[in-house]
């Protein structure tokens, strides 16, 4: 199956730079958008409610800063970076009652939509400008003249113009400079969603505490333990980043790579494949969406003592020292939103 790829010559930015925008949500999606479009020339304005502690660091960077429902009504996009849990509630609250014939309705990631939370009107245009990566990155590589790549996806087109509108956006943040991939809301949810759970967060997260742990209870100094499963997977990974897995070969020893052939599968067995499969079937059929809304409305419990687990695992307090001595990787989570 082919896919369609835009870059920046394929985009026009004048589309955007010609609608008011409103960014709904200043975390690490929002800001990252709402400074990059302000750069690329597009008139935006943020919407958050009267108490949220965004509400500064917005103002700081001299944005203007509304309720989300002043925002929406006074936009013609209206862009929601607000937590996924959260996005019905201000939906049906603040932006639903402000949506006028012509505007668009977007979304960061597809949730919302792809498992029916949210249910726009007719009469507006329903697009999605998702990056694939942090907002913290895509911030950063727009402002090193970089970019992360973007999916688009139209879920409703009345105006005839959601697609050119939504690759216009996604040149304004810098998406178009890396290459934006046309898609639909499903197959962005569920495939952000398995990448997120099985590799790239949940996979890659639960891979590097148990190298760690299995070095430091065989009685290996916890940070030459760090150093190995941790520290050195980054620059792993740069090589993947920039040549594929064949590129890492090339770099790494032989003695490395032979390992890497043998007892690679032997870590990703069969069984844990089929452990992937059964994440996406939990993805695709919607149990992960309701377990996942049903813990939110319980006050995220789970969510609450995992967290807090993950955080006091012996690997962090490693990390901490280790990384504080290296002025170059330690980043204050200050830096930006
Ligand atoms: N994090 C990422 O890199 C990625 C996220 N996405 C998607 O982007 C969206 C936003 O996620 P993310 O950036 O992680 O979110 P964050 O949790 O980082 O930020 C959420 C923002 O929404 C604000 N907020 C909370 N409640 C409301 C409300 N009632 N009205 C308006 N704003 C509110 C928060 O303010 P306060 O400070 O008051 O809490 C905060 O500024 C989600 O759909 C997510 O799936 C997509 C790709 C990657
Ligand atoms: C990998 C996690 C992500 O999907 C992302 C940064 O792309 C998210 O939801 O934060
Ligand atoms: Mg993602
Ligand atoms: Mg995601």
């Amino acid at each position: 199956m082919s896919v369609e790829i835009f870059y920046d010559d394929d985009a026009d930015l004048s589309i955007i730079q010609g609608r008011k925008v409103a960014v709904i949500g200043y975390g690490s999606q929002g800001h990252a958008h709402a400074l990059s479009l302000r750069d690329s020339g597009v008139d935006v304005r943020i919407g958050l409610p009267e108490g949220s502690k965004s509400r500064s660091k917005a103002e700081d960077e001299g944005l203007r800063v509304l309720t989300p429902a002043e925002a929406a009504k006074e936009s013609d996009v209206i862009m929601i970076l607000a937590p996924d849990t959260k996005q019905r509630f201000i939906y049906a609250e603040e932006i639903e009652p402000n949506l006028s014939d012509g505007d668009a309705l977007f979304f960061g990631h597809g949730f919302n939509i792809r498992y029916e939370l949210i249910k726009p009107p007719a009469n507006v245009d329903v697009a999605m400008v998702a990056p694939k990566g942090p907002g913290h990155l895509v911030r950063r590589q727009f402002v090193d003249g970089k970019g992360v790549p973007c999916l688009i996806a139209v879920e409703q087109d009345p105006s005839g113009n959601a697609q050119a509108l939504a690759l216009s956006y996604a040149a304004a943040i810098g998406g178009a400079r890396a290459g934006v991939i046309k898609t639909t809301f499903k197959e962005e949810t569920e495939t952000d969603l398995f990448g997120e759970q099985s590799v790239l967060c949940g996979g890659a997260s639960a891979l590097v505490q148990t190298g760690f742990e299995v070095l430091t209870e065989a009685g290996y100094a916890p940070e030459i333990a760090y150093f190995e499963v941790l520290h050195e997977l980054k620059l792993i990974v740069d090589l993947m980043y920039e040549g594929g897995i064949a590129r890492m070969r090339y770099s790494i020893s032989d003695t490395a790579e032979y390992g890497d052939l043998t007892r690679g599968p032997r870590v990703i067995t069969p069984e844990v494949k089929e452990n992937m499969k059964a994440i996406l079937r939990e993805i695709q059929d919607g149990t992960f969406a309701r377990e996942w809304v049903a813990e939110d409305e319980a006050g995220r419990p789970n969510f609450r003592k995992l967290q807090q687990a993950g955080e006091q695992h012996p690997i962090e307090e490693t990390g901490g020292k280790l990384r504080g001595l290296m002025s170059w990787v330690d980043r204050p989570i200050t830096e930006t939103a």
